[in-house]
This record gives structure tokens, C-alpha cells and sequence, in this order.
């Protein structure tokens, strides 16, 4: 069903109608420069008229100035508080990856009903907006890639096992039952939920963090849920020369700049892989939506600070997370 009474009518919504209830959610940590990540997801999804907004969770770490920029974009700012997996188990994890426990705060935005998250390294190209009419009760997500050097830990990239080809090299009868499927976690459909919430972060306190910190967690914790979705909703750009087969790259709807150096905000050409003509378009695709200052939010219908409606035309000002279930950062951190 697609949202037609919400397209174009430039109307303030609240948060009473159904389609309201829905709403694209990233992620932002620090005073770095994934804040130009935002940016530019914002504008992508705006040039691909998306009906509905983006809302940036972010950590207490990051600046006025760029929540300013943000909250300037369009994008509804709202502040969550870190989560490290538990204490004495930090190590465990990848040290780049930990701050992404965080994220599991986003099952608490209740006051939506199914949300698709987004990296702040995705650029959407096409409208995706029919992912939320998936049928409910469903975690959707696209099926990672395992032959990357990020993937060195483990079984599967040491026999050279791929579930992207599982023919190629068959996983071993000896080794037991094959892995079960293994999503990217830099894109998925989910639906906020209190309950699910606290079991997320309940389950956590008793889980040893893992080198995909909570991409491996939410791997585990959504195993019986999950659904695979075709990969033009997240090409992981490894894809582009592990299995080239595999890709259509004029159907692809979204792209994850996920690969060592292709952040196009950091992207000099240099890294392995990255001088390939592919990627080099893909980049240059990324910055045309960054700069085109057409795609700039403009307030249609300024809404008055006070009121509270989650539309495309007002500027969310930052609202606190509630205070609950916090999990304390560890000494070391
Ligand atoms: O300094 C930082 C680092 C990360 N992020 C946020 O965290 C996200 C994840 O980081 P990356 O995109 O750099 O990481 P990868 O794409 O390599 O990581 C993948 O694996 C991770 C394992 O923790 C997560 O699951 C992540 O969503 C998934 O795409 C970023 O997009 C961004 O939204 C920041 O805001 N600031
Ligand atoms: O989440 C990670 C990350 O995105 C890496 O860059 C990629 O190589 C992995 O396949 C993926 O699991
Ligand atoms: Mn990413």
C-alpha cells in the first residue's frame, strides 16, 4: 500500500495516523566527521522524496554545532545514552565497533511502530519507503559478506566460506551444521518495542561481546526472526569484486560505503580496491547529493516550537531519552 495521502500534500502529520508511525533512524557518535554522513543521507532520501523523516539518534558527544546542522537538514535530533557491553568483556569486541551497542536504544522509540535504520555511511538512491510494508513480526535485513579481511577471525574466512556462493566451498560435514544466515547490520526493518527492548538489553548483560559487536548480537538475538531481503538494499561494496555475479549494480537502491577507505567524505582513491572505475562513480554519485543545494531542507509550513508533530516540515528540537535500563560504560572506557 503505498502512502500517496502523505506524498506531496506538504501537511504537518502527527503522530496519531498510521503512516506517521513510521520513520528512517541513524546513528551518530562523536565530533568526527560522520555528521557529513547525515548529511548527506538526509538529503538522499529527500532527493528520492521519501515520505518520511529522519531521525538521528546520537550520543551525548556530539557537538551543538552539528546537531544544529542536523536539526538544519530536517532531521528529528534525539539523544541516547551510550550502552558498552558488559564490564571486563570490552576487550573481547573490536574496539571500533563497541560505541554501536548504543544503537540498541532505538527499539525504544515506541512511539513508532516499524523504523528502517540506516548507516550514517548509506546513501539511499532509489525510494525504499515499500520496505515498511513489510509484513510485521519480521526482522529484514541483506545477507553480509564473509570474504573481507575484517572477516579474518573467523571459520568461515579461513576455509574460505561464503554464504554469498556456499557452493564454491561447501562447508565441512566435520565442522558441524553450516552458520546460520549472517546479516549486515548497517541497514534493517524493525519494529520499536519496549519489551523487545529490555530483553535486548537484558540478554546483553549476559552475552560476551563478539568482534561485530552488535551486528554479531543482533545476529544471535534475531536468528529465528530474521528475513533476508535482495542485496540492491544494501550493497556492501566488497560485493563489487567477491561476487560480481552476484550484482546488478543498476538495480541497486542503496549503498553502503562500508568497505576500508570508501567513506566518499574521506575517499582518496588510494586503498585497495578503491581505483576501480565502480567505486569511483559510486563516490562522485555520493557527493552530487551531498552538494546539491537544492536538496537542502526548506520549512514549508514552520510549526511552532512548542507544538509537537513529527512532520516533514517541522525542525525536531532534541528530546532526552527517557532514563531507564542503563548499562554503565566500564572503568576502561
Ligand atoms: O565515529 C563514529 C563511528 C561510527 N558512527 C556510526 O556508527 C555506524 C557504524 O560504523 P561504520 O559505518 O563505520 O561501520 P561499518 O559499516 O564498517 O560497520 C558495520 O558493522 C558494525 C559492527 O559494529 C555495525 O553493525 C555497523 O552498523 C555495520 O554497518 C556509522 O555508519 C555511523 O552511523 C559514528 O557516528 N561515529
Ligand atoms: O559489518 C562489517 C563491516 O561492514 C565490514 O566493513 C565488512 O567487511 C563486513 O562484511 C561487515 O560484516
Ligand atoms: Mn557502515
Amino acid at each position: 500500500m503505498a502512502p500517496e495521502v502523505f506524498l506531496g500534500t506538504g501537511k504537518a502529520s502527527t503522530l496519531n495516523t498510521g503512516y506517521s508511525k513510521r520513520a528512517y533512524v541513524t546513528f551518530l557518535a562523536g565530533d568526527g566527521d560522520y555528521v557529513k554522513g547525515v548529511v548527506g543521507l538526509a538529503k538522499g532520501l529527500r532527493k528520492v522524496k521519501s515520505s518520511y523523516p529522519l531521525l538521528v539518534a546520537i550520543l551525548p558527544d556530539v557537538p551543538e554545532e552539528h546537531r544544529e546542522i542536523l536539526r538544519s537538514q530536517g532531521c528529528i535530533v534525539r539523544e541516547i545514552d551510550p550502552i558498552y557491553p558488559p564490564e571486563n568483556h570490552v576487550q573481547f569486541a573490536m574496539a571500533y565497533y563497541v560505541i554501536n551497542y548504543s544503537k540498541l536504544r532505538i527499539w525504544n522509540f515506541e512511539e513508532f511502530s516499524k523504523m528502517i535504520y540506516l548507516d550514517a555511511d548509506i546513501q539511499v538512491f532509489e525510494n525504499i519507503d515499500h520496505l515498511f510494508d513489510t509484513e510485521d513480526g519480521y526482522f529484514y535485513a541483506v545477507m553480509d559478506c564473509f570474504c573481507e579481511k575484517t572477516w579474518s577471525h573467523s571459520p568461515q574466512y579461513k576455509i574460505g566460506y561464503c554464504q554469498q556462493c556456499p557452493d564454491k566451498v561447501t562447508w565441512p560435514a566435520e565442522m558441524g551444521a553450516p552458520p546460520p544466515l549472517y546479516f549486515n547490520a548497517g541497514m534493517f526493518v524493525f519494529e520499536p518495542s519496549r519489551l523487545t527492548y529490555e530483553n535486548l538489553l537484558h540478554t546483553l548483560q549476559i552475552t560476551p561481546p563478539t568482534p561485530f559487536a552488535e551486528q554479531d548480537f543482533l545476529n544471535m538475538f534475531f536468528q529465528h526472526m530474521y528475513k533476508p531481503i535482495p542485496l540492491i538494499y544494501n550493497l556492501v561494496l566488497a560485493m563489487l569484486w567477491r561476487h560480481p555475479e552476484n550484482v546488478e549494480l543498476e538495480k541497486v537502491k542503496v549503498v553502503h560505503y562500508c568497505a576500508a577507505g570508501s567513506k566518499p567524505w574521506r575517499y582518496t582513491g588510494k586503498d585497495v580496491n578503491m581505483d576501480r572505475e565502480d567505486i569511483k562513480m559510486l563516490v562522485a554519485k555520493w557527493w552530487d547529493i551531498y552538494n546539491d543545494e537544492s536538496l537542502d531542507f526548506k520549512a514549508k509550513n514552520p510549526v511552532p516550537a512548542a507544538e509537537e508533530t513529527f512532520s516533514r516540515s517541522s525542525i525536531m528540537s532534541t528530546i532526552p531519552e527517557p532514563r531507564m535500563s542503563y548499562i554503565p560504560a566500564p572503568s576502561a572506557a
